[in-house]
């Protein structure tokens, strides 16, 4: 029996189709009157529903988030927030829009309730990411941790068909590393496994009938059992690769997910085979990079990052990048293997 440390983190959950109907309820519980709405541009729509459901309890919306929290707009909406004397934020969205209402909690302690509407898990972690200067600096807060989360799945429906692929191996990528995290625990452990078997079954069902309701719902089960995972271990070389990918040569951050994480697996196979065979049996299959780079592959998601914008020219500087500030690794960060891996990624090769 190995030791661990295990503390759980506060966070209600309101779970099911519809459950956006309790809106109205969970803003009171927080003892909440001014609650600005944050969204993307592409969502605002949702926000005004929210704005509507909440009545008097709506302060305003601010509808710039972006992907990768750029310093300038979270200084703005922290701006916004303040001069409407708001008392709490409700997110609606993916990570980006998430991640906007953890960088106003950084500064303010403002409680978001957020309403996910990717797999991305970002609502069940306080990690918090702000890119700056061409660079993407995360940290962990528990400010930032949203205090309610509504998952309804209904409002997942829309999200098209190759995004619910990369943003559930987005959630895929948490768990695999919590696996194989230093600081990983026996709970985390199984809903790692469970998180990661729920988002195998749900991706393949959502790609043939992407109104499946029921598989809709199972993904975003997943995406809540995986970003716990994220939220409550360390992240290690896949998370810094993405992270590093995304905030300075600005590629699409579920896309590097999906493209990246096969890759980093079988850079680490060697050094954690028993995470490698829990993955491989979440997965039905028997080698987890193989496992998931056939998941994408097979649902039409992208397998190179040459395909979604990265430069050839650029991978040694994402090599240098990613060997400094190093997250913790199952496998020590040796250079030639680092810029191979990002030679296969590049070029999607099927790891072997
Ligand atoms: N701090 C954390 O724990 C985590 C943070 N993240 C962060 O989240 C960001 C990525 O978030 P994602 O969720 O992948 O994408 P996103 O939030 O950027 O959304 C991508 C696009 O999809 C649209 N969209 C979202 N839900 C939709 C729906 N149901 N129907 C139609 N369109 C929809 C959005 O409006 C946006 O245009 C990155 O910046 C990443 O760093 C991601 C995971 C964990
Ligand atoms: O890479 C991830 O999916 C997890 C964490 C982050 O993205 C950190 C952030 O919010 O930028």
């Amino acid at each position: 029996m190995h030791h661990f440390i295990y503390t759980s983190q506060p966070v209600r959950v309101v779970f099911g189709p519809g459950s956006l109907q309790h809106l109205a309820r969970e803003i009171e519980a927080l003892g909440a009157t001014k609650a600005l709405i944050l969204c993307t541009p592409e969502q605002r729509a949702s926000a005004e529903r929210v704005a509507d459901l909440l009545g008097g309890r709506a302060a305003g919306i601010f509808d710039r988030a972006v992907m990768h929290v750029p310093i300038e707009t979270a200084r703005e909406a922290r701006a916004v927030a303040q001069g409407l004397g708001a008392d709490c934020a409700v997110a609606i969205g993916g990570g980006s829009t998430t991640g906007l209402g953890k960088a106003i909690a950084l500064d303010s302690g403002l409680p978001i309730l957020a309403i996910p509407t990717t797999y991305a898990g970002s609502e069940m972690t306080p990690i918090y990411g702000i890119t700056e200067g061409g660079l993407k600096k995360t940290g962990k807060d528990p400010r930032v941790l949203p205090r309610t989360v509504i998952y309804d799945p209904e409002l997942s429906l829309s999200l098209p068909v190759a995004l619910s692929m990369t943003s559930g191996i987005n959630a895929i990528a948490h768990a695999a590393e919590g696996l194989y995290a230093a600081d990983s625990n026996p709970i985390m452990d199984l809903m790692a496994q469970e998180g990661i078997a729920a988002m195998g079954r749900a991706l393949p069902a959502i790609k043939s009938v992407a109104s499946n309701l029921e598989a809709r719902a199972d993904a975003l089960y997943g995406a809540w059992l995986c970003g716990t995972v994220l939220g409550n271990v360390g992240m290690s070389l896949h998370h810094k690769l993405c992270h590093t990918l995304g905030g300075s040569f600005n590629l699409p951050h579920a896309e590097t997910h999906t493209i990246v994480l096969p890759h980093a697996l079988a850079y680490n196979a060697e050094a954690a085979p028993l995470a490698m065979q829990k993955i491989a049996r979440a997965l039905l299959k028997d080698s987890a990079p193989q496992a998931v780079f056939d998941l994408a592959r097979d649902n039409g998601a992208p397998v190179a990052l040459k395909d979604i914008g990265m430069q050839e020219a650029d991978l040694d500087q994402a090599c240098d990048l990613a060997l400094q500030n190093q997250y913790p690794n199952p496998r020590p960060l040796e250079r030639p293997a680092l810029r191979q891996l990002l030679q296969n990624a590049f070029e999607g090769v099927r790891p072997t």
